[in-house]
Formats: C-alpha cells, structure tokens, sequence
C-alpha cells in the first residue's frame, strides 16, 4: 500500500481528537507492518516524536490545545524529514493551505475516502524519497541563506508581474529602493511581500550587504527580544555563549521584519527606540550597541485599524510606514495568474525531472475562475502538487491533477 522508501516499516503518527478517525487509519496502515501512534491531542503528539523517529504525520488541523499547525513545525523540527498530511474540515481551506506553507504536503478535507489518503501518503514518500535525493532543496535554502549571495537558487529568481496593479508597486520600489527610509509593505498573505523586501534591498546600495529576514509571528516574546536583540553569556538560562542578534547580523545591510502587526507591546517600544537611535543592547548587557540598518517591515493585518483598537502603538506605525507598499492579492491582478502558473510549472517541472511544460486550455479556465485566498504562494503549491502527481512523462497539466477545491470551485 504504502511505498517504503528504506526496508525498515514507517512510523506514522496520527493525531485526531476523533476517536473513529484514528481507529480507521490505525486499522489502515498497522496491518502493512508500519508501526501506528495515535494521539488524541497535540501535546500527546509531541511525546510520542519526542522519544521515536516519526516519517509520516497525519494530523488534524482544528482540535483543542496545540493546532494542527503547531504540532506540524514541532515536529517537522524534531524530524525535519517527516512527511505531513493535514486533515481538513470545510470551511477551514485556507488555513490548510497555510499548513502546506509550514511543510505539510498537503491537506485532505473530511470526509476523505481510503484510497485519497493511501494515495496522498504513498505521493508523499515518492516525493521524499526525490527530494532527499537532490543536491540542495532551493525552497529551504531560502529561509536561511538569506545573505548568502552563493546560495542562487530559482527562488532568486521571481517572474516579473505583468498587471498594471504590481506595475505600480515596481515603480514605487524602483522609487524607494536606495534610500534609508523604512518602508511598511502591506498584503494578505502570501502575495509577495518578501519578494518586495528583497528587490528593496538588491537594488539598494547596501545590495552587498546582508538580508536578513525574521518572522515576528513566529516567536514568543521572550524568544523574539534576543533574536532581534542578541544576548550576553549567562543572561537567562541556556544562554551558555553570547549571540549576537538579527540587528546585528543586519548591520550595514536590510532587517525585513515580517509580520510586524504580531509584535507584543513591549517589544514595540523596545522596537520604537532602536528605530529612534539605530542603538539597544543584547539581553543581560550593559554596553549599547550601534548599527547601521534599513528595516523594511511587513503585516497583512490592517495596521491602521490595530492603531485605532490600541493594539499597535501610533508613534511606532508613523516610524514604520515612511513609505507604503501594497501588494494586491492575486484575485485583483488576474493577469499574473497564468504567467505565475507557467513560471512555476517550468521550476517544479526542473526540479522534480517531469516533462510538464503546458498548460491545458482547461486549466488556464479554471486557474482563472479560482479565488485563490492563498494567493501566489497557494498558485505555487498547488503546480507543485500538480508536477508531485503528474506521471513522469505527462507533457501538459490537466484539469485532473489541479485539487477539488479549485475544479469545483463556484465563484
Ligand atoms: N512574482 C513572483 N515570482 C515568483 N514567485 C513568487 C512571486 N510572488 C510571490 N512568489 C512566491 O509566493 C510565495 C509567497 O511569497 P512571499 O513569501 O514573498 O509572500 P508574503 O506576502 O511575504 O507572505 P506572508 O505574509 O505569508 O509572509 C513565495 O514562495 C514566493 O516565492
């Protein structure tokens, strides 16, 4: 049923806070030989990886405690090769997408049928096996190797929109790029907005300097002061060396904070002063520390509305938004969507040694019917997924290997 990738059995663990949904994949996988954890939780999930190898992650996306999401990076940082399959009800779509961001393969909505997961899993490994087998995975090297001018990868790489709405935000970019203003870059998720940062910083004067990119949302406060700040040896406990923070690391080069909306208020004002002084010191120091950095911010949250809600400080909102950029969603700029497709058919095409080089006219239909809520990154996953399932010497993408939600999509 399942395709091993070594001769040993897999590990699967599956986590649902439905006792019928791990019985039935239980009763799935252990009569293979595969050994099989259940958990009825999140946190039960990460006692069973914490003491075991895991190779194949079946989990829930909504339960009580731990999201689906969070017990997916747990563990894809415990067993970084752990293949995920995310289990979806309706209405929860774009979440799942979002878990396929955070690694997972991909997702299947509930009711799903025996032969869609056996076939999602055994996809899964193939896919695995593949990956594990490449030289260098483009797609991880680029959180990174932020800086790292040698690491060249098709990421480096993005396709030059054509609709008048990026036209627009190229021009401002071309505008802003060699100057020191701080520039705040709005958008839903997944439009883009790292991509902006990037061609800010690669066309600056500091393009030789470092690009160094943190994601706010990611971090727990504490965790997030002395990632940006750095600490000295001995300043809380684990802290057995001295670190130098990502302000530092930035220094003569670009700071892009993501997801700035997410940054708890004290760290707001420690933020608001830095921006004030370009000065701070590491956690547990007592000498100040001076850099030279451009900070590009970004949020797809409404800033301006958290200002009026109190949840974001006035005074730090006016330091960050020098200057706005706007990237659109993809379902504003129809244009991008099939030039996107193709330019992500060609990479996943080369990287995966498929013969996908077309798109069906059909296809194309669809790809523009969908609303894509996702935007460009759910584009990129899903003719990912397409080149994944196609067979080896399938020439052009067809309707079959686009997911339901997208053929039976009704606008
Ligand atoms: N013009 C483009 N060419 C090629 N790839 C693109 C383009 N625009 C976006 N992408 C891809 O889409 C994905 C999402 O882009 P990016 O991470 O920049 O979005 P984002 O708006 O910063 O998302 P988030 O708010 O979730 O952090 C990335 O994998 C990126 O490579």
């Amino acid at each position: 049923m399942v395709t091993r990738t070594s001769l040993e059995s897999l590990n699967i663990l599956i986590v649902d806070d439905e006792p019928n949904i791990r019985r039935a994949l239980q009763a799935l996988f252990m009569p293979e030989g595969h050994t099989v954890f259940t958990a009825e939780n999140g946190q039960r999930a990460l006692e069973y990886a914490k003491s075991q190898p895991i190779d194949v992650l079946i989990c829930d996306l909504i339960m009580p405690g731990l999201s689906g999401v969070e017990v997916l990076q747990q563990i894809k940082r415990l067993h970084p090769n752990c293949v995920a399959i995310i289990l979806t009800a309706y209405g929860t779509i774009r979440s799942a997408v979002e878990a396929t961001r955070c690694g997972a393969f991909d997702y299947l909505q509930k009711p799903f049928d025996i032969d869609e997961i056996k076939l999602t899993v055994k996809r899964a490994l193939e896919y695995r096996a593949h990956t594990q087998s490449l030289p260098s995975l483009p797609q991880e090297k680029k959180k990174t190797d932020k800086h790292d001018k040698g690491a060249a990868s098709l990421y480096d790489n993005p396709l030059r929109c054509i609709s008048p709405a990026m036209q627009e935000v190229y021009d401002i970019v071309e505008r802003a790029a060699d100057t020191r203003a701080t520039v705040l870059i709005t958008g839903e998720s997944g439009t883009g907005k790292e991509l902006i940062a990037r061609a800010l910083h690669e066309k600056s004067s500091r393009a030789s300097g470092p690009f160094i990119a943190v994601s706010c949302a990611a971090l727990p406060e504490t965790l997030l002061e002395s990632e940006l700040f750095g600490h000295e040896k001995n300043a809380f406990t684990g802290a057995t060396t001295a670190k130098p923070g990502r302000f530092e690391l930035a220094h003569n080069g670009t700071l892009f904070l993501d997801e700035i909306g997410d940054i708890p208020p004290l760290m707001q004002v420690k933020l608001l002063r830095v921006l004030q002084t370009w000065e701070f010191e590491r956690v547990g120091a007592t000498k100040t520390t001076k850099v030279d950095v451009r900070l590009i911010a970004a949020t797809n949250h409404d800033l301006d509305a958290a200002v009026k809600e109190g949840k974001f400080r006035q005074d730090l909102y006016f330091r960050l938004n020098i200057v706005t950029i706007h990237v659109p969603p993809l379902r504003e700029r129809r244009e991008d969507i099939v030039p996107l497709a193709r330019h992500f058919l060609a990479r996943f095409s080369a990287q995966n040694r498929r013969q996908l080089t077309e798109i069906s006219p059909e296809v194309e239909a669809l790809l523009l019917r969908y609303s894509w809520p996702g935007n460009v990154r759910e584009l990129e996953n899903t003719i990912e997924r397409a080149v994944v399932l196609a067979d080896p010497n399938e020439k052009t993408l067809s309707p079959a290997l686009l997911p339901a939600s997208i053929r039976h999509f009704i606008a």
